[in-house]
């Protein structure tokens, strides 16, 4: 269940950090290496479905875009059915949106209304790459408990704790980061 201390390294030596991305003073995670790489890839996923697999979940909600590459992973290893949830304007049918602050300006995420209506009071594990200011966790849980789905736990490869997202998004679900950055 807990990752062994070689493991936690496998995942955190697969991270590249680039300076200064998308702008000046930024550090920014790259999952890509992780993804690239086959060991660290399934070493995490083989420690996502430990952790999940006793869960009863019903669903796993991937935020746009990064999260849907562990989520659909993670939903197919535990043979469950994946949720989107998409910046505005990309899910063809009926959606809810909720908006979210930016470091400069405002977005907007959404979810297909019907999308977790296959289980009553279905149970939803939401899941990204990272969480940062946690304004876009926050809303995608917003979004899934709206639909009268409940979203049990947000579930992230990586944590910035100099930022106060995780302890605001513990208010309103239980959270869990794979690897903390400080
Ligand atoms: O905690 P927050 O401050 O809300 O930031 C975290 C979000 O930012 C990144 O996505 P981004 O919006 O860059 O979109 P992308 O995955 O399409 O690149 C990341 O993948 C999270 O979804
Ligand atoms: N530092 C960072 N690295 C990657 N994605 C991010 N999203 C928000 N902050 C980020």
């Amino acid at each position: 269940m807990e990752l062994t201390t070689n493991e936690k390294q496998i995942i955190e030596n697969s991270i590249r950090d680039i300076k200064d991305f998308p702008k000046e003073g930024i550090v920014f995670k790259d999952i890509t290496t992780l993804l690239n790489n086959k060991e660290a890839y399934a070493t995490l996923m083989n420690h996502l479905h430990s952790r999940y697999k006793d869960y009863n979940l019903d669903y796993i909600a991937g935020i746009d875009a990064r999260g849907f590459i562990f989520g659909a992973a993670l939903a197919q290893m535990l043979g469950i059915g994946f949720v989107p949830i998409r910046k505005k304007g990309k899910l063809p049918y009926t959606t809810i949106g909720e908006k979210y602050a930016l470091e400069y300006g405002i977005d907007e995420i959404e979810v297909h209304l019907d999308a977790f209506s296959g289980v009553n009071n279905a149970r939803v594990l939401l899941i990204d790459d990272l969480i940062a200011t946690g304004g876009t966790a926050n809303a995608a849980a917003t979004l899934i408990n709206q639909t009268g789905a409940k979203c049990i736990e947000a579930c992230f490869i990586l944590g910035l704790t100099f930022l106060d997202g995780i302890k605001t998004l513990k208010e309103k679900t239980d959270v869990y980061t794979v690897l903390e950055v400080d």
